[in-house]
């Protein structure tokens, strides 16, 4: 006599029991089943096929053409990037432009809060036994008083960043701060005392999306300024409007210029700064213009991969191409995570901001800049797994270069060997151009072609012709490769 139960054989997983048929299953039933399965079974074929022509056409088709942006922090990595995707995708680039607007934002609170403690040190100065030097500026009260009504600033730096970073309701406050000290890599607690604060984003985040998200919905009609809640009351830009004239009033205070000459703070000189434009930015319906996106800045954490289409031209005719750009962040404890992406790369371009010759290290302050960007091009140029990579250099950020020796900075005082040139920028530039190629001759594994460019990566303008042509050489340098050139 057949038994009742079924008894489960070898090839009966729990899936397959799962998935089996009701027992007493009626003739509709079965029908409504074996037309369903049939659907499935189409779409997942369908899904086979286009995934194995996507396979096809990726091993016939072009591979995508590789860049991999390297320098210390602050070198201007992330702005090539932003100029690249101005250049060749302006509409997805300026369709970010509401997330901008929170960095800017940002940015300037962060300037704002740089002077305030700069105050607060001259104000402690003062009420300690310190002996204060004849010609040190006096905060008066009035300045005290401005000091003050600037304070609910604390409080917008807090909702910005906040807004920067993914929440949701699992998020307990301690994780919620735990982030925020990634953010700025500064304990939060520490964080009202530190002059010094960066904002930053882990290349994980979606922060872009997270900016957006508050106030779209619907990703399809994104345009900047669709894209922001104009009517929203604890919208930052509101008090950012409401303390426009007190912000401007403290930037060109007599007392505080002094103070920052004292201290030898060229705020100017800073990555995002914006207190020369304090009236567009804090304007009721502020959107950032390109330029602004260019200037704004967020520190990179870890590393990013964009994608770009482009389209060549010149000699290569009109064949577009896939770009992947990597972005990675320069900050010495983040330089581990770059040699990964050494093997599979078409170029490199490296970033040596010599206007910061002059400078130290944020992360290691006995380090002088320009000596830190000297000796990692030396690592990268004599790296063998780059041997057959193209190099570029760009010699950044000329335009702080030029400003710098013309306010009297003399490159000699910190780099010796500079002996009794003129401190022009020709002359400049030429002495240490000439420099980092003799390191890349001397040091290269084998010989390889080295393009070297003078930069101001902030300026689109400046930057036009230098990134067509690098994209016109490592096209040709690809084509070549792929043999689709005689
Ligand atoms: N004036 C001027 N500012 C520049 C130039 N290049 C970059 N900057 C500014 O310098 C700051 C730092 O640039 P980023 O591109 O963020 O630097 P990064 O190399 O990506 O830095 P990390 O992400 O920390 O590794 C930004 O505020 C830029 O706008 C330049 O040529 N001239
Ligand atoms: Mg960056």
């Amino acid at each position: 006599m057949p038994s009742k139960v079924r008894r489960r054989s070898m090839d009966e997983d729990p899936f397959t029991l799962a998935l089996a048929p009701p027992e007493n299953e009626t003739a509709e039933q079965r029908e409504m089943r074996l037309l369903l399965e049939k659907e499935a079974q189409e779409n997942s074929d369908s899904i086979d096929e286009q995934l194995s022509r996507e396979k096809a056409q990726e091993k016939k088709g072009p591979r995508p053409v590789k860049v991999l942006l390297l320098g210390q922090s602050e070198s201007g990595k992330s702005t090539t990037l932003k100029n690249f995707q101005l250049m060749y995708d302006a509409k997805a680039f300026r369709a970010e432009r509401a997330s901008w607007r929170g960095i800017v934002q940002l940015n300037v609170v962060r300037s704002i809060h740089v002077i305030l403690d700069v105050i607060t040190r001259a104000q402690i100065r003062r009420a300690g036994d310190e002996a204060r030097p004849p010609e040190s500026p006096i905060v008066d009260d009035d300045l005290s008083a401005l000091k003050a009504r600037l304070s609910p600033l604390v409080r917008v730096e807090e909702i910005l960043m906040q807004r920067l970073i993914p929440s949701g309701p699992d998020k307990s406050d301690a994780a919620r701060l735990a982030q925020l000290a990634q953010l700025t890599n500064i304990p939060y607690s520490e964080r009202p005392r530190i002059v010094n604060r960066e904002v930053a984003v882990n290349s994980g985040m979606q922060w872009k999306d997270v900016f957006t998200r508050l106030v779209m919905s619907d990703k399809e009609s994104f345009d900047s300024e669709k894209a922001i809640d104009w009517e929203d009351p604890s919208d930052p830009g509101v008090v950012l409007y409401a303390l426009a004239d007190d912000m401007k009033a403290l930037w060109n205070n007599q007392t505080v210029q002094a103070l920052l000459v004292r201290q030898n703070l060229r705020l100017q000189e800073a990555a995002g700064f914006f207190l020369d434009c304090l009236d567009e930015v804090t304007s009721m319906r502020y959107i950032p213009s390109d330029d602004h996106i260019l200037r704004a800045r967020l520190k990179t954490l870890g590393v990013s991969e964009h994608r770009i289409k482009m389209t060549s031209g010149g000699m290569t005719g009109s064949i577009s191409r896939d770009w992947r750009i990597y972005d990675v962040g320069g900050h010495r404890s983040l330089r581990q995570a770059w040699a990964p992406y050494f093997t599979d790369m078409d170029a490199i371009i490296f970033l040596a901001p010599i206007s910061a010759f002059d400078q130290v290290l944020a992360e290691e302050p006995r380090v002088n800049r320009l000596a830190d960007s000297v000796n990692l091009w030396t690592t990268i140029v004599s790296n063998k797994l780059l041997a057959n990579t193209n190099i570029i250099l760009f010699l950044n950020k000329i335009d702080i270069m030029k400003s710098k020796l013309e306010s009297g900075i003399q490159l000699v005082d910190y780099v010796n060997s500079y002996g009794k040139r003129p401190n022009d920028l020709e002359s400049a530039s030429s002495y240490l151009r000439k420099k980092f190629a003799g390191i890349q001759k001397e040091n290269s594994p084998s010989h390889r072609v080295f393009y070297c460019h003078l930069t101001t990566v902030t300026d689109p303008k400046s930057t036009q012709y230098i990134l067509a042509n690098i994209k016109d050489m490592l096209m040709q340098k690809y084509l070549e490769e792929a043999n689709l050139m005689v």
